[in-house]
């Protein structure tokens, strides 16, 4: 990798080896590699067994968890803020744990839809609830700072499984515990 980011420095008509970026092939390729870290990380390792019997059948929610990763149509960054809520069976996860999955999938390349989906899906795996929600607001840095650049727009995604899909007033209950400040 840091081989390929010295070409790019020379693509742009710079001087790879002027002293201020002889070094910037090795710290552009560990930043890469650390706003793509979520492919060395499994849902298994990161709840770390942090799942717990509990009889509590209410809704949980976890909002604006910060997000930040990388669309890999650009390679420039998206972030914004993902909330996520789940209706336990018996089981419930360790709230950090929440946090941690969106590490996982965004940190990664990607579109927001799937970040989106990928996350819901991953709640599901760990605790089989009787249904996820997740909604993810993100600033797009390709929309932005090029192309269309509109600079205050917005995109929001969301998922909706089990219950959520299926009936409008848990999902209108999750709806308004996101939406109000
Ligand atoms: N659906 C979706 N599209 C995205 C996301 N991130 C970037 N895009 C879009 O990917 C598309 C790529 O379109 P292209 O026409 O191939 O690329 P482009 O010429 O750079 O497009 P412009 O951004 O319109 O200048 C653009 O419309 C981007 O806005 C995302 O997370 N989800
Ligand atoms: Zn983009």
């Amino acid at each position: 990798m840091a081989r390929s980011y010295r070409l790019l420095l020379g693509g742009l008509g710079e001087n790879p080896d002027r002293q201020g970026l002889i070094k910037t092939p090795e710290r552009a390729a560990k930043a890469m590699l650390y706003f793509t870290k979520g492919y060395d990380q499994s849902l298994e390792d990161v709840l770390n067994g942090a799942v717990f019997d509990e009889d509590h059948d209410e809704m949980v929610v976890v909002k604006d968890i910060e997000m930040f990763s990388m669309c890999e149509h650009h390679l420039v960054p998206f972030y914004g803020k993902v909330s996520i809520g789940y209706l336990p069976c018996n089981k419930i996860l360790g709230l950090s744990k929440l946090a941690r999955i969106v590490e996982i999938f965004s940190r990664r390349l990607q579109v927001q839809e799937r970040l989106t989906k990928q996350i819901a899906v991953a709640v599901t795996q760990a605790v089989q609830p009787a249904g996820v929600a997740v909604v993810v607001e993100g600033v797009h840095m390709c929309m932005v700072m090029r192309g269309v650049q509109k600079i205050n727009s917005k995109t929001v995604t969301s998922t909706m499984l089990g219950v959520f899909r299926d009936d409008p007033k848990t999902r209108e209950e999750f709806l308004n515990l996101v939406n109000s400040k």
